[in-house]
């Protein structure tokens, strides 16, 4: 029906293409009368004309006749149409011849509309590739999580010596410039490259997941990208089997994956010796084993007998089932010898021999993909023994065959990768179960538990520390050392505090201090150990707060006590509060010096320390005495103080050093408690009850004024530095913390802690092996349909 359409229908073919163009869906053939729908296929088949507008009439045809043999061998069983779809294909077919005959008329007329690329996709092989694409989509959920590497996704491998074109050859199915050129051994890992075929989109780029940098439309970037990481393995290592992930996501791109190898070497010689030679094959072996598909390239001006590409495939694939072979360099033999190459008579391959011409003539380097193509084109079509039926030639061909090879495999490899994320699966369930007892937790709620603590602790430190813990650290302001005796340090603050300026910067920084200790203490609570930034961040806000407040609160400190230095006022009760005080201070510091002089008593032993103190006191009347004379003869003109110096020389000390400072110590104790005893008689006297007779009294008097000192001061830091800090605090929190981060950050912070990244990573890994499985289940069952047999599904 087909052919006679063929005959009868070029008349009528225009009439349909311009209908086709404008969108028909439903053709009407007057001859026999019948109405057909115009399938997507055909469509896509008419577009593809379109676009070759070079192509000569009797190329289209042999192009078409190629597909269409192709189409045939692969998809026997899938075209069971009534014939309609045939004769509608053979329509079109005929509108195409008319198109190209019509050619300059029609461009005419039609509107400038962009080319599709040489390499544009047809719609029915996307849904050809269905499996390729679901399983390398199902690849990536996997690889972003930690998997035991269950899915081993078939792959193209790409070997062959150096030289034999391996690179023009998958930059020509890709159709983009993009690998790393070079004598100096170039390919020294291996670089595993997912196409990701992007229908519908414009822009083609290159990721490297890895390294994480993003999608790069620049491809000599991508190629710059492969070179840097090929040449960082050293020289003395030659090859490197961690391989480079790369994935090119594209329009024009089917979706494969694909591994290019680093080349056979032919010929050891001393840039490349014997070992760097056996190391390149272990590589390839490696690779090539199942269920990836080798594709061996082989250049067609080298006997195939040479081709260590073929020979390792026939080691692994005697039968070549899984082994492409490409011959490279067709436009550099006879056609008759490039024929002979191509009907692999001598060494038989099950999937055949395909030739390409990858390189446009005069160019050194490979040029733009569609010079190479249209190069191609022309170079087979120029020679009609390539268009003999058995014969297979092309990249495009090439890709097609590539596409199918990998769907048929990928469909083989199904029920393998099925089984193997089903034990994934059940076994992360369990774990799941067994580690966390299914308890769920996200990120969000980790942030959101961890900030509440936060400020939880910080409101119960706030409600704690009020007034009286700011009064307490500032009556212990000027404490210089913890040895200090207590009542004279209290007497040097009061009087500092009245003569020096300064004293409202140094309370409030003292309470900042304070604060901050504190606030450090809080940051480093047990919940935010594994957040140093997140401490840091908090510590920062805190102290910007912090100066915020500084100026203005001890300059109202400042103002306040101003006053005090001029005239104190003191009324009766201050004023006997203040004695008593003074009183219970020197009561305490006599009581220490009791304490601290027994202490030495019981240490040294009694009769010991009376020898040492005795001789201590002995010793300093001495001193004193000598110390006389020598002022004396110094007056007198009597020799020089020198000759006196080392007069003692010669007495050894009976003393150890350590007890003569005992001695001291509990001198200065007796004598220290003696002016407190005579302090305390004074303080408790009559003369002490009135505050007009201060100058008796002086330490009750400075106590009083420390006091208000204190008083006023707190108050003040209180008002605005505290209650200013404790509102603000948990507003800064929510803030600089909880509102400003976004879904990564808040991913990245719950990852900080260990048990919740494990936690997390669990779930995670369990949720996307359910989305897995369930994908998984989809190809299963579509498979089966395809397949009209039915197959297991699985939880
Ligand atoms: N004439 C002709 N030259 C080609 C063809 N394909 C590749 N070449 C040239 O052959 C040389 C080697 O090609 P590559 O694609 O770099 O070969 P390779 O196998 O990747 O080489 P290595 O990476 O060094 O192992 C280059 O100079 C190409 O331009 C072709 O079909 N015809």
């Amino acid at each position: 029906m087909g052919s006679a359409l063929l005959t009868e229908g070029l008349s009528e073919a225009q009439r349909f293409l311009r209908l086709m163009e404008k969108g028909a869906d439903e053709l009407e053939f007057s001859i026999p009368e019948v109405r057909l729908r115009v399938p997507d296929a055909v469509k896509s088949l008419l577009a593809s004309f379109n676009t070759t507008e070079e192509h000569s009439t009797t190329h289209v045809i042999a192009e078409d006749r190629k597909a269409s043999s192709e189409n045939n061998q692969q998809n026997d069983n899938k075209n069971n149409n009534d014939g309609n779809e045939g004769a509608a294909a053979a329509a079109a077919a005929a509108a195409a011849v008319a198109v190209t005959l019509n050619k300059e008329e029609e461009e005419e007329k039609k509107p400038k509309k962009k080319k599709p690329s040489s390499h544009t996709i047809p719609t029915n092989d996307e849904q050809l590739m269905l499996l390729t694409k679901k399983l390398i989509e199902i690849r990536t959920i996997l690889l972003s999580i930690d998997h035991n590497e269950t899915l081993k996704l078939p792959s193209i491998v790409v070997v062959g010596s150096q030289s034999s074109g391996k690179s023009s050859v998958l930059e020509a199915i890709v159709g983009h410039e993009f690998l790393p050129k070079g004598n100096n051994m170039v390919t020294r890992r291996p670089i595993e490259l997912t196409l990701i075929h992007t229908p519908g989109e414009d822009e083609d780029y290159g990721e490297f997941p890895q390294l994480g940098l993003g999608k790069i439309h620049d491809f000599k970037k991508v190629q710059k990208t492969l070179f840097d990481l090929n040449m960082a393995v050293p020289e003395s290592e030659c090859v490197s089997d961690e391989p480079i992930e790369l994935r090119i996501y594209s329009a024009n791109v089917p979706d494969l994956t694909l591994i290019d190898l680093p080349g056979y070497i032919q010929i050891s010689n001393r840039n490349q010796p014997e070992m760097l030679k056996h190391k390149i094959e272990e590589l390839c072996d490696k690779y090539i084993r199942e269920p990836n598909i080798i594709l061996a390239v082989c250049a067609a001006n080298v006997d195939l007998a040479n081709s260590p590409a073929l020979r390792a495939s026939r080691r692994i694939d005697p039968l070549g089932m899984r082994t492409i072979g490409v011959i490279t360099k067709m436009d550099l033999v006879a056609p008759e010898v490039g024929v002979g190459i191509l009907r692999n008579s001598d060494y038989p391959l099950h999937l055949g021999y395909i030739g390409v011409v990858c390189r446009s003539p005069g160019d050194s380097l490979r040029t733009n993909s569609s010079a190479v193509i249209k190069h191609e084109q022309d170079f087979f079509h120029q020679h009609l023994m390539y268009n003999q039926r058995d014969i297979h030639v092309g990249t495009g061909t090439l890709r097609q065959k590539l596409m199918h090879v990998l769907e048929q495999s990928m469909g083989r490899s199904l029920y393998g990768i099925v089984d193997a994320v089903q034990l994934e699966l059940e076994e992360t369930r369990y774990q799941f179960k067994v580690q966390y007892n299914d308890r769920r937790v996200t990120a969000e709620s980790y942030v959101a538990e961890t900030i509440d603590s936060l400020k939880h602790n910080f409101k119960d430190f706030a409600g704690q520390f009020g007034k009286p813990q700011v009064r307490h650290e500032i009556a212990d302001l000027n404490k210089a050392s913890p040895d200090d005796f207590y009542w004279l340090y209290k007497v040097d603050l009061a009087a500092a505090a009245l003569t020096k300026s300064g004293i409202g910067r140094m309370t409030t920084q003292l309470v900042v201090d304070v604060l901050m200790n504190n606030m450090e203490r809080l940051t480093h609570a047990e919940q935010f150990q594994h957040h140093p930034d997140t401490q840091k961040q908090i510590m920062n806000f805190t102290s910007e707060i912090m100066r915020s407040k500084f100026l203005t609160t001890s300059d109202q400190v400042e103002n306040t006590i101003k006053p005090y230095k001029y005239e104190v006022e003191v009324t009766d009760s201050e004023w006997s509060e203040g004695v008593k005080r003074s009183i219970l201070l020197l009561e305490k510091e006599l009581a220490m010096c009791d304490q601290m002089a027994n202490n030495i008593k019981n240490a040294v032993g009694k009769s010991k320390l009376k020898a040492a103190i005795r001789h201590v006191l002995d010793a300093d009347r001495e001193d004193t005495r000598r110390q006389e004379r020598l002022q004396q003869l110094a007056k007198d003109g009597n020799g020089s103080s020198e000759d006196y110096i080392y007069e003692d020389d010669d007495v050894k000390p009976i003393y150890n050093p350590r007890l003569i400072e005992k001695a001291k110590e509990a001198l200065f104790l007796r004598d220290r408690a003696m002016i407190l005893k005579y302090r305390l008689a004074a303080l408790k006297s009559r003369q002490c009850k009135s505050a007009d007779n201060k100058q008796y009294c002086p330490e009750a008097f400075l106590n009083v004024i420390a006091e208000k000192l204190t008083y006023t001061a707190v108050m003040f830091i209180q008002v605005e530095l505290l209650n200013e800090f404790f509102f603000q605090f948990p507003r800064e929190v929510d803030d600089r913390l909880v509102y400003q981060m976004n879904r990564r950050q808040i991913q990245q912070f719950a990852k900080e802690n260990p048990p919740i990244a494990k936690h997390l990573a669990l779930m995670e890994r369990k949720t996307k092996l359910e989305e897995v499985m369930d994908k998984l289940n989809y190809l299963v069952k579509r498979q089966a349909d395809r397949q009209e047999k039915p197959k297991p599904t699985y939880a």
